[in-house]
């Protein structure tokens, strides 16, 4: 579904709101003419000395009427904005329900800063298709109609120059406007977005770019994008003001000529003076009500440039996804199988990973291993149905991971990212992500097992975790993950900033908390690994290799070579530590 079927659907479902809105607007308009062409009938008509009751009744219809237009026109803000806000979350709660589940691919492709302008912006301008674009024209119409009939029973003459003023004002000078307009199409809305992703990524990278000293560089990049900004925003300010000065100078033009053509037939004998400044305010009038129009092709094109965008964000992507049903039993251990996947990014030639097959029994422990780049934490992506397989399949309890419902997965899984993402709050608060339920004990507990016992549920948490170190991320990664209940544990080198001492401690906590359920574990370090069923080596996006610890080591090929790479970097002897391998594999 369209941005515009999506606005249609919203506008529909606020329909009561809005026919009161056009009846509010429509009878403020008819009110103010009637009002002000009174005022002009009063006014001559005192020159004629009238009986007195004639003035009392005038000036009471003049009154009357004013009160009748201020409590239309209040009507009519209140119902269309009430409408407006409205159709506005409508439009956010939309938005934001198909980007949620094509976050991950979404976030591949476009920058944060360009998201958050799409997110907040091109939403925000979809609100004035109604106020601006899809109600002005309605009442100017149905104004001017009701103005025209009661002009014509005065003088045709003077009601056919209005219909001219109406075409005009209506139609000609939003058609110039909007030429004017097709050349700057859509700058301010992309120099906005140039400008936010610029300030989300100089405001993100600051500390790298002070040390690389390109921070002046960057700034002034920021500072050109702002005065791109600002000229473009300058230049749409000056084709409004344009199109509103077009607009007055035809409206007095043709009051001027219902002066002169009403001067003419009052000369001929074909109206009676007294109706002349009638006609002239109520002319007046009505070219007010139209003073919308010269402002709406901006707000059409701004609302469809808006659409276009918000509707590029999900380009490619599949519209209307229906979540699958497939549910993961929670009671048991979860298997997983790769059947000959390969997996490439949407904008990669290269594949990721090539023909990838491997079978975790249901409570398995495997740890995936091989050098930076190989493919490991895209296997855990995949899982995750944070992508989907270019081919072949994923499995999870035998079912195919397409058929399984994304948020029972995540919800049935135990997670540590490489980057974990902590945000603004407490300990408490981002312990508590999934289950707000655990009270302080269980947490003050987790903690200490962690071996952050220093820390206070508490303690404040900057954006990020600006605040903790590497190993406190990772540690409090891990105590959100064992928090959790799932039965899959899919961990992404959850230790590497740990030292050994912990880094062993921690791994045995998770080993021994997930005993029955099934744990990949992407690892740097080989050590700890020979408590894994399997280990798993990737290079290149291919299984190289795959045994358990043991066999490996036995095998003397590349997880041989990486260990002893390893052990030579720790300074260990590794052919001691072999040597005991070797003398527990006999015994
Ligand atoms: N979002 C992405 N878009 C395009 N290519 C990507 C993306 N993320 C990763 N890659 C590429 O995919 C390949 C595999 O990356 P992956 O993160 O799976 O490797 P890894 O083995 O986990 O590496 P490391 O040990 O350094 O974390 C790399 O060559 C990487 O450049």
């Amino acid at each position: 579904m369209n941005e515009r079927s999506i606005f249609i659907k919203a506008m529909l479902n606020e329909r009561k709101d809005i026919l009161l809105s056009i009846l509010g607007g429509f009878l403020a308009g008819i009110f103010g003419v009637v009002l002000f062409s009174t005022s002009g009938y009063l006014i001559s008509k005192t020159v004629f000395v009238p009986p007195l009751y004639t003035l009392i009744i005038l000036t009471s219809l003049v009154k009357i009427l004013g009160l009748a237009r201020a409590a239309s026109r209040y009507g009519e803000r209140l119902f269309s904005h009430r409408a407006t806000f409205s159709l506005l979350s409508r439009l956010r709660t939309a938005f934001f329900g198909k980007l949620v589940p094509m976050t991950p691919r979404i976030l591949n492709r476009q920058r944060s800063g360009d998201l958050l302008a799409r997110i907040v912006g091109d939403v925000e301008s979809l609100q004035f298709y109604f106020l601006r674009v899809a109600y002005p024209p309605i009442i100017v119409v149905s104004v001017f109609l009701a103005t025209v009939i009661f002009a014509s029973f005065f003088s045709i003459w003077i009601a056919l120059l209005l219909v001219v003023g109406m075409v005009i004002t209506a139609f000609v000078v939003p058609a110039i406007v909007r030429g004017s307009q097709r050349k700057a199409d859509g700058r301010v809305r992309k120099q906005r977005a140039e400008l936010s992703a610029e300030t989300t990524e100089m405001l993100q990278g600051f500390i790298d770019l002070k040390v690389y000293g390109r921070l002046k560089q960057r700034e002034q990049k920021l500072l050109d994008t702002s005065d791109a900004l600002t000229a473009a925003q300058q230049e749409d300010a000056l084709r409004l003001l344009r199109g509103q000065s077009l607009h007055s100078f035809i409206t007095f033009f043709v009051s001027w000529g219902v002066l002169v053509l009403g001067a003419y037939l009052i000369v001929q004998g074909s109206m009676a003076g007294v109706f002349l400044a009638m006609l002239i305010m109520a002319s007046m009038t009505v070219f007010d009500e139209s003073a919308a129009m010269a402002t709406l092709p901006a707000y059409k094109r701004d609302s469809e440039f808006a659409a276009k965008r918000l509707a590029e964000t999900f380009d490619g992507e599949e519209q209307e996804k229906v979540e699958p049903s497939g549910m993961l039993d929670r009671g048991q251990a979860i298997s997983v199988e790769l059947q000959n996947v390969t997996f490439r990014y949407a904008e990669d030639w290269r594949p990721v990973l090539s023909e990838v097959s491997l079978k975790l029994d249901a409570g398995s422990k495997t740890a995936i291993v091989g050098p930076s780049g190989s493919g490991k934490t895209s296997v855990l992506e995949l899982l995750l149905k944070l992508h989907d397989p270019t081919q072949g399949q994923v499995l999870l309890n035998g079912m195919s991971a397409a058929d399984l419902n994304d948020e029972d997965l995540w919800r049935k899984s135990n997670v540590v990212l490489q980057e974990g993402h902590f945000f603004r709050g407490t300990i408490r608060e981002n312990l508590l992500l999934e289950d707000e339920s655990r009270d302080d004990r269980e947490l003050r507990a987790m903690l200490k097992q962690v071996d952050l016992p220093s820390k206070k549920l508490d303690d404040l948490v900057l954006e990020k975790g600006e605040n903790l170190s590497d190993g406190e991320k990772q540690r409090l990664a891990i105590a959100r993950a064992l928090l959790k209940s799932g039965r899959l544990w899919l961990l992404d080198e959850p230790t590497s900033s740990l030292d050994y001492v912990t880094e062993r401690r921690v791994l045995n906590l998770l080993l021994e908390r997930s005993k029955d359920d099934t744990l990949v574990m992407v690892s740097h370090r080989l050590a700890g690994l020979e408590q894994m069923d399997q280990i798993i080596v990737l290079d290149r996006g291919t299984i190289v290799e795959t045994g358990t610890y043991d066999d490996l080591l036995e095998r003397k090929g590349y997880f041989y070579e990486m260990k002893q790479l390893e052990q030579q970097m720790v300074g260990e002897d590794f052919t001691d530590r072999e040597r005991e391998s070797g003398a527990r594999r006999s015994g």
